[in-house]
């Protein structure tokens, strides 16, 4: 019986006439680093929304800090989520302290959580920029800052470090260890990075429309798993790495 802080069950999903997740269950440890890893069209980000309610579930149930989604109440605060792709129009003028500081729920001492954000992620520098002047990694590092800048319980990322650079990406893993270890976030992120997911993460979803394993690295990226949720790309992954 593990303490669970997001539990699924039966969760199937349609995208239009196709199913794109079928009758998938799992639970995410609390206090966990978790990912769901899976190939293209899996149903990675389709589940990850599924599971926010921001698409309809065809069966299934959602449970997040024990309580279906749309009871939670004010403790839906405590999820932040980073879409895989944020799309605006790039004339809006907002600058990207600005759009930090939308993601604060507290009261007062606000310029001082934004300043606080932006700089765990490198990008205090970045303060007064217009967000529609970002580089694809810099907006990736601004709207991890905009779900930090509160405190949360759970984090939900979808391929947050997909433009980010090498760099980066090892700091943002660092940063996510702090919140694991020092203030008890859970953290579920989409990666195509089998390789960091296997040093950083101690619990791992495979994918490919039904899920495949869950476990610890170790056990859920076993080879035979991979080749079941990869197939034949797996192979030249393995060729390339
Ligand atoms: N709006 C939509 N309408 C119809 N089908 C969709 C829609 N969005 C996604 N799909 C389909 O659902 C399937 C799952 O898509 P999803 O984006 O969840 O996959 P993913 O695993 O996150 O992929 P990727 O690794 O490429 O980001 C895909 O086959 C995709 O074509």
């Amino acid at each position: 019986m593990i303490d669970s802080i997001l539990k699924v069950e039966g969760l199937t999903v349609q995208r239009g006439r196709y199913t794109a997740i079928e009758n998938i269950s799992f639970e995410i440890p609390a206090g966990s680093l978790s990912a769901i890893v899976g190939p293209n069209g899996s149903g990675k980000s389709t589940l990850v929304q599924a599971i926010l309610d921001l698409l309809p579930k065809s069966t299934g149930t959602v449970e997040i800090f024990g309580r279906p989604i749309r009871r939670l109440g004010n403790l839906r605060s405590q999820i932040g989520y980073m879409p895989q792709n944020f799309i605006f129009d790039r004339s809006f003028p907002i600058s990207v302290e600005e759009l930090v500081a939308l993601g604060y729920t507290g009261k007062g001492q606000k310029r001082t959580a934004v300043a606080t954000a932006l700089r765990r992620v490198n990008a205090l520098h970045l303060h007064h920029q217009a967000i529609g002047t970002l580089s694809g990694g810099e907006l990736k590092r601004v709207l991890l800052a905009y779900c930090l800048v509160s405190p949360r319980k759970l984090l939900i990322l979808d391929e947050a470090f997909a433009e980010v650079d090498v760099q980066g990406e090892a700091e943002f893993y660092q940063f996510l260890h702090e919140l694991q270890q020092e203030e008890r976030w859970t953290v579920l992120q989409v990666s195509h990075d089998l390789d960091m997911v296997n040093r950083h993460c101690d619990y791992v979803l495979c994918l490919n429309r039904s899920l495949v394993c869950t476990g610890k690295p170790e056990v859920a990226l076993s080879r035979d798993n991979l080749l079941q949720t990869y197939g034949s790309a797996f192979s030249r992954y393995r060729h390339q790495h």
